[in-house]
């Protein structure tokens, strides 16, 4: 728990600057997230510079979410920068398993050997099994449904794997930790998930034990969204005082509230 609080010092201290080829709806979520956290955004697609910009960054975040063909070529490029040159890089699969054109294009992210792969636990099952249908976004499974396809897809991508849920799992081939903290209303919330997945670029930029920085990131996502639900009504001020507990959050209070379990 000490270790993982710390990891929230390290990451304001450091600020690493993280780059997100993301969706629209998301954009504005994250990047604010990102900044309430301590580290710095930007967002960045062009294909002109997308290689330099993986050049200059801590982490690239690869978020499918409203993929075109324009953005679907701006993610290839930046992937298979990042593998070349052992750049930290974070995938959510966003919809994965919902269409066919999604499906592919994961297909060719994957070889680049994503460092996390962050989804719900439709998303996950889906890119291990061909029958399972996500309802769009949003998942038709709890988390721990997931835990198999995730050690498979683990043990497949050589990547951590991040089902989150009710219980975050954050998987390392067999090695499986447990985050229990946050509240339904989140779900309620477009862009939850993306946020924690770019959360997770931010701790992979500053600490090479993967599993320990996306154990971070979920524990950081479910101590802000307990902290948020306490004051909030419904969804709208739940995302206003999520940006404020994540801003404020000190290490102490991190390390006391988080319910982890950790191989
Ligand atoms: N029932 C729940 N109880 C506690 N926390 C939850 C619950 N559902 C989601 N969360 C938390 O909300 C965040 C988003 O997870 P979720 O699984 O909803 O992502 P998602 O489906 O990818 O979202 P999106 O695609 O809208 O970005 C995670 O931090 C997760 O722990
Ligand atoms: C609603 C939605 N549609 C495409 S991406 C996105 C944001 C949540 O994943
Ligand atoms: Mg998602």
């Amino acid at each position: 728990m000490e270790q993982i609080s710390e990891l929230l010092k390290k990451l304001r201290n450091q600020s690493p600057l993280v780059q997100s080829i993301t969706n629209y709806v998301v954009m504005n979520n994250t990047a604010n997230a990102l900044l309430a956290a301590g580290a710095s955004p930007i967002m960045a697609h062009a294909h002109s510079e997308v290689k330099d910009m993986v050049n200059l960054v801590g982490a690239l975040v690869i978020n499918i979410g409203t993929l075109d063909e324009y953005w679907s070529e701006s993610m290839l490029i930046a992937a298979e920068h990042a593998h070349s040159i052992q750049k930290p890089w974070v995938l959510d699969p966003v919809g994965a398993g919902a269409t066919p054109y999604r499906n592919e294009l994961l297909s060719k992210l994957l070889p680049f050997k994503p460092t996390v792969i962050r989804g719900n636990a439709s998303e996950i099952m889906s890119l291990t099994s061909v029958n399972i249908k996500s309802k769009g976004v949003d998942s038709t499974n709890t988390s721990d449904e997931a835990i198999e396809a995730g050690i498979l897809l683990s043990s497949q991508t050589d990547a951590v794997v991040v089902i989150s849920g009710e219980v975050d799992y954050i998987i390392e081939r067999n090695r499986i930790s447990q985050v229990k903290n946050g509240n339904p209303i989140m779900a309620k919330i477009t862009g939850m998930g993306c946020t924690a997945s770019a959360l997770t670029g931010a701790f992979v930029a500053i600490e090479k034990d993967y599993m320990l920085a996306c154990t971070a990131a979920m524990a950081l996502m479910g101590v802000a969204g307990d902290l948020a639900a306490e004051k909030s009504e419904g969804p709208g001020t739940l995302q206003l005082h999520f940006y404020d507990a994540l801003y404020n959050l000190q290490p102490e209070e991190f390390g006391e509230r988080m319910i982890v379990k950790y191989p």
